[in-house]
C-alpha cells in the first residue's frame, strides 16, 4: 500500500471481483480456473448473458470490505445491472466507494434507522447475486446483531451469494467459526489465500474459491499454511533410482491389524506395499500373518517386534487392539521414524524423541488431549498445534480438512479427498502410505502430506469409479492415483 496511490488495491481487488461476478452472471463459469479441491461446486447459476438487467444486492459493512463490495458494484452497474446496496451503518461507510456506486446509478435500500427495511429484505431474496462485503480480514468474532441476519438471509434465501474476500463472520486466520457468519457459494479472495478459507469449519462456509492477483505476491511473508499441489507432491515421491535395491528404498516394519481387527493388517501392509516401500516386514499373530501373506505374498512376516529385525521406520497402531502396548512401546523406542495410528496412540510417552508421524481422526485427539471431539472439530489447527508441540512430533489430523503439523510450527492443508473416503479402514491405507515414505527417508511433515495427497487422489478415484467405495477401492486405486501423479510431471 505504501508504494501505491491511495486506493489502488482496492481498485484491483473490485476489478477482479466485478470481473468474476460478471462471468458467473455469463454463466461461464465452467471454465474457472478457481480452486475447489472437495470436488462439488461448479458453479453454473445464474446464467443470463451477463450482468445486463442482472439483480445485485450488496451487504455493505462499515470497512474496507464494504468499499470493495460498493466500488465492484459501481461496476457492474455500469454494465447495466440493477444493483442495490444494503448498508448496516450509514454513519459509517466508505465514503468514496459509497459517492462512487451512487453515481453509477447504484441505489441504497437502507436508511438511518437500521439496514432492515423491507425493501432491503425483499431485495435480498429476489437477488441474482448477492455480494457479502459486511466483513473482512478486519472483522473480529461472528456477526453481531443486524449483520447477523442480514448472513441468515442471504444464505437461505437468496440466490448466489459471493463473498468479498472471505465469508463474513468467519476467522480468517485460523478456520474457525465463533458464531454467526455467511455461507457463501463463491468466494472471492484477494492477493493470498486466507488460512480460513482452506481449513474447516470456516473453509466449508466459503464454496468455491477464487483468487484476484492484487500484485500483493513479491511483499508476502512465508506463509503460515502451506497446500501442496500434485507436482509438489509429484516432487517428493520416491522414485527408485538406478542403483535402487529393495532396503534403500526403505524396509518398514508394521505392527497393525489384530485376531480382532484383522483387515486392518491387509490395508495397512497393502497401503506400505503400494506406497513404495522396498519391503514391509509385518510382525503380528500367527493367523493374521498368514492372511497377510495369502493376500499379500511380498510381505515378510514375524510373531513380534522384538523378532523384526532391520527395518527402517515403523508403522505402529492401525487396528492393533489394545493387548500389545509393550510392542507399541518397544517401536517407539526403537529411535527409528515411526508413525503412530489409532490404538498406538494409546501407548505415546511423554515426550518423543524419534522423528514421529501421529495420525489421529478429532476423536483421537480428543482422547489424547482430554477436550471433547466437538472443541477438536471446532478448533482443528490450535489443537493439532497443541498435540504437535505437547508431544514434540507431527500431527496429521483427520477429517473433513486433513492438516499436517509440525513440532517446528509449519502447517500443511491438504487440498485432495472426498467425504467417501469416511470409511472402516481407509485410515489403515493411509497410515501403510504414510509409513512407506517414513521408511524411504521423507521426514515426518513430507511424508505425511504427501501420503495425504495420495490417498485422497486415490479416493476420488475410487469415488469416481466404485460410487461409495470401500476401503479396499481406495487401496487398489493407489497405484493408478500415483502413476497419474508423477507421470503427469514426467517423472516416471
Ligand atoms: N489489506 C489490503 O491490502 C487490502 C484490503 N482490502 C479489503 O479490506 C478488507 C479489510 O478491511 P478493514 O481492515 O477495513 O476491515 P473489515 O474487514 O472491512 O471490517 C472492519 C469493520 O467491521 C467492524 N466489525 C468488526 N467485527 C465485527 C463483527 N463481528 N460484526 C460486525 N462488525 C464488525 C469493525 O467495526 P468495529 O468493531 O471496529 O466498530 C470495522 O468497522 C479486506 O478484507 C479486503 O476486503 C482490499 O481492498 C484490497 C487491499
Ligand atoms: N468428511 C470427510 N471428508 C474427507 N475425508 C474424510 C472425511 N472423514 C474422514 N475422512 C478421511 O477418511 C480417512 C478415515 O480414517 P480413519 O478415521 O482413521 O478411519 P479408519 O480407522 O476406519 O481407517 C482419513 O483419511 C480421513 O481424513
Ligand atoms: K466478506
Amino acid at each position: 500500500m505504501a508504494t501505491l496511490p491511495d486506493g489502488a488495491l482496492m481498485q484491483r481487488a473490485a476489478a477482479g471481483l466485478a470481473a468474476v461476478c460478471a462471468r458467473i452472471l455469463r454463466g461461464a463459469d465452467n471454465a474457472s480456473p478457481g480452486m475447489d479441491w472437495r470436488g462439488g461446486g461448479q458453479v453454473t447459476r445464474p446464467a443470463r448473458g451477463g450482468p445486463y438487467g442482472a439483480r445485485v444486492v450488496l451487504l455493505v459493512g462499515s470497512g474496507d470490505n464494504g468499499g470493495d463490495a460498493l466500488w465492484a458494484g459501481a461496476r457492474l452497474a455500469r454494465r447495466g445491472a440493477r444493483v442495490d446496496a444494503v448498508v448496516l451503518r450509514h454513519d459509517r461507510v466508505h465514503e468514496s466507494g459509497l459517492s462512487a456506486f451512487l453515481d453509477a446509478g447504484g441505489r441504497v435500500l437502507s436508511d438511518d434507522d437500521g439496514p432492515l427495511t423491507p425493501a432491503a429484505e425483499q431485495a435480498v431474496r429476489k437477488a441474482d447475486i448477492v455480494l457479502d462485503g459486511i466483513l473482512g480480514i478486519g472483522g473480529k468474532g461472528g456477526l453481531r446483531d443486524d449483520a447477523a441476519y442480514l448472513a441468515a438471509l442471504a444464505s437461505a434465501d437468496a440466490g448466489l451469494v459471493i463473498a468479498v474476500d472471505l465469508p463474513s463472520g468467519i476467522d480468517a486466520d485460523t478456520g474457525e467459526t465463533p458464531g454467526a457468519h455467511v455461507r457463501a457459494d463463491v468466494t472471492v479472495t484477494f492477493g493470498t489465500h486466507k488460512v480460513g478459507l482452506l481449513i474447516d469449519p470456516a473453509a466449508e462456509a466459503a464454496g468455491h474459491i477464487e483468487l484476484v492477483d492484487i500484485g500483493l505476491g513479491p511483499y508476502l511473508p512465508r506463509p503460515a499454511v502451506e497446500m501442496l499441489e500434485h507436482g509438489d507432491v509429484a516432487a517428493r515421491i520416491p522414485v527408485p533410482g538406478r542403483h535402487a535395491d529393495k532396503y534403500r528404498r526403505g524396509v518398514l516394519g508394521m505392527l497393525a491389524g489384530s485376531t480382532r481387527y484383522r483387515g486392518a493388517a491387509l490395508l495397512s501392509v497393502g497401503g506400505a506395499v503400494h506406497g513404495g516401500a522396498g519391503m514391509v516386514r509385518y510382525a503380528g499373530p500367527r493367523e493374521v500373518s498368514a492372511m497377510v501373506l495369502e493376500r499379500w505374498p511380498e510381505a515378510v512376516t514375524a510373531p513380534d517386534v522384538e523378532h523384526t529385525d532391520r527395518v527402517q521406520a515403523w508403522a505402529v497402531g492401525s487396528g492393533l487392539g489394545d493387548d500389545r502396548g509393550d510392542e507399541a512401546e518397544a517401536a517407539l523406542a526403537s529411535g527409528l521414524p515411526v508413525l503412530v495410528d489409532a490404538d498406538g496412540l494409546r501407548h505415546l510417552p511423554a515426550e518423543l524423541t524419534c522423528p514421529a508421524l501421529l495420525t489421529p481422526h478429532a476423536g483421537e485427539l480428543a482422547r489424547m488431549l482430554d477436550v471433547d471431539r466437538g472443541d477438536v472439530e471446532a478448533r482443528r489447527l490450535h489443537h493439532a498445534r497443541e498435540a504437535a508441540r505437547r508431544w514434540g512430533a507431527t500431527v496429521l489430523l483427520k477429517g473433513s480438512t486433513t492438516l499436517v503439523v509440525s513440532p517446528d510450527g509449519r502447517v500443511r492443508v491438504n487440498s485432495t479427498g472426498t467425504p467417501a473416503l469416511a470409511t472402516a479402514g481407509s485410515g489403515d491405507v493411509l497410515a501403510g502410505l504414510g509409513g512407506a515414505l517414513l521408511a524411504a527417508g521423507l521426514d515426518p511433515l513430507d511424508a505425511g502430506s504427501v501420503a495425504a495427497h495420495i490417498h485422497g487422489v486415490a479416493g476420488q478415484v475410487a469415488a469416481g469409479t466404485a460410487g461409495q467405495p470401500a476401503a479396499s477401492d481406495v487401496l487398489d486405486a493407489v497405484p493408478g492415483a500415483m502413476v497419474s501423479l508423477v507421470a503427469a510431471h514426467d517423472l516416471l
